[in-house]
């Protein structure tokens, strides 16, 4: 069997060993001439798989190793009939801790304390609903907005502009859709970008299309009481620099990419390649990458949940880095095509980023209030995922 995968999914070699040949090759380079005799695909999100791309090849199993799926033309190639996996959630945890720092900064940057303010969650799926799990059990007001799920008897859903006329903070976290009654594609336009309430804070770490990113630029020339972070781009992966500059946080679509996440997918990926194959999943992350503990916390004075934001998360993870080496990497780039070049290495060099266990912490802490709060809105420890 020959594999063709992004040369940027970890541990393949072991999970795939004795599979057959595997060639790794950078994702956006994969093309029909990359699978002219490949049975196997596996992806990432920078490459676009569609049917006519497969058309005369052998492939019949295309897995991506991400949450994603708006890169793959899904009715084409079950058309084809091409089997097609993703990795739901994978990366869900390492998202909702990028949200976490994302309102620890903006509170800083506007003064503001993020316990007093109502969080927006656009889309109340893995990453949205363990966001309004965490952010409940640390006592910030949520109000959802998520259509399909309120078709399916989910209550408690508002509509989206129900939810920029109440919320303070507005989180994103829909699939990129273009087609059908809920479609995403600049689903937060110009309207409803100006009806933002006045210094309400808009995080995007969904796609950058979901976001009319010109609208954006536009209204926040004309509304600098907004603040912005964003992580993913309508022109990805050449950033705007104005756009950037105009944001608080600017990053380079790296809200999910903890290694836990990384290595879930492709985890989880193998599983499904085992299930097509017919064979059994002999391997377990655990086997190949051991889980390591949450660390050491000191604890410091203070309200648990405002120190469990404001200092155990930041030891784990602090988006402000990602923000610095974004603006220095758009800063020194001489042109967009070195700008593009600077996004994708920024991502394929990733630092290390271990995904914390809030539940874990609060325990270590002996913050029993707070464990509680999270074992009680369904928050779990991430030990048994
Ligand atoms: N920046 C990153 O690193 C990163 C990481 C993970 C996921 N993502 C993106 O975030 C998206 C969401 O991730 P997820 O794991 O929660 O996906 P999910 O499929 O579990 O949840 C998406 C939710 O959005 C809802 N939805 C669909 N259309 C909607 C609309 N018009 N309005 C409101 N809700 C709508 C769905 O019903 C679903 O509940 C992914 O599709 C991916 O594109 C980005
Ligand atoms: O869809 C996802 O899982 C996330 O957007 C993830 O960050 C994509 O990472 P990539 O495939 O672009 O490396």
């Amino acid at each position: 069997m020959h594999i063709v995968a992004d040369e940027n999914i970890p541990l393949l070699d072991e999970f795939l060993a004795g599979f057959g040949r595997l060639t790794r090759l950078p994702g956006r380079l994969i093309d029909h001439t990359s699978v002219k005799d490949a049975d196997v695909l596996l992806v990432r999100s920078v490459t676009k798989v569609s049917a006519a791309m497969l058309v005369g090849t052998p492939v019949r199993f295309v897995g991506t190793c991400t949450i994603g799926t708006d890169h793959l033309d899904l009715p084409g190639l079950a058309a084809a009939g091409v089997e097609v996996a993703s990795a739901p959630g994978c990366n869900a945890r390492g998202v909702v801790e990028y949200v976490l720092s994302c309102l620890l900064t903006l509170s800083e940057r506007s003064a503001s304390a993020w316990q007093d303010k109502t969080v927006g969650i656009v889309g109340v799926g893995e990453v949205g609903s363990r966001l309004a799990c965490t952010l409940q059990a640390l006592g910030i007001k949520t109000l959802l907005c998520d259509p399909p799920r309120a078709e399916q008897d989910a209550d408690g859903m508002i509509t989206l502009d129900e939810l920029i006329s109440r919320c303070d903070v507005i989180s994103c976290h829909v699939p990129l859709t273009s087609d059908g009654p809920h479609a995403t594609h600049h689903l937060l336009n110009e309207q409803r970008l100006a009806a933002l309430r006045p210094g309400a804070w808009l995080i995007n770490s969904s796609r950058g299309p979901v976001i009319d990113n010109t609208a954006l630029n536009t209204v926040l020339a004309q509304r600098p009481d907004l603040l912005v972070a964003l992580d993913v781009w309508e022109t990805e992966p050449l950033v705007d620099p104005q756009l950037a500059a105009r944001c608080v946080l600017a990053t380079p679509h790296i809200a999910g990419y903890s290694l836990d996440g990384k290595l879930r997918g492709t985890a989880q990926i193998y599983q499904a390649l085992c299930r097509f194959l017919d064979i059994p999943a002999t391997l377990a992350l655990e086997q190949l990458a051991p889980r390591t503990g949450a660390g050491t916390w000191i604890m410091e004075p203070g309200p648990p949940a405002d120190w469990l934001l404001s200092k155990a998360l930041r030891q784990v993870y602090d988006v402000r880095d990602d923000d610095a080496r974004l603006r220095a990497m758009v800063a020194a780039a001489e042109s967009e095509q070195a700008s593009r070049e600077g996004f994708d290495r920024l991502r394929k060099d990733y630092p290390l980023r271990r995904e914390c266990n809030l539940l874990r912490i609060s325990t270590a802490t002996s913050e029993p209030q707070v464990a509680r709060r999270l074992l009680a809105a369904g928050f779990v420890s991430d030990d048994e995922s």
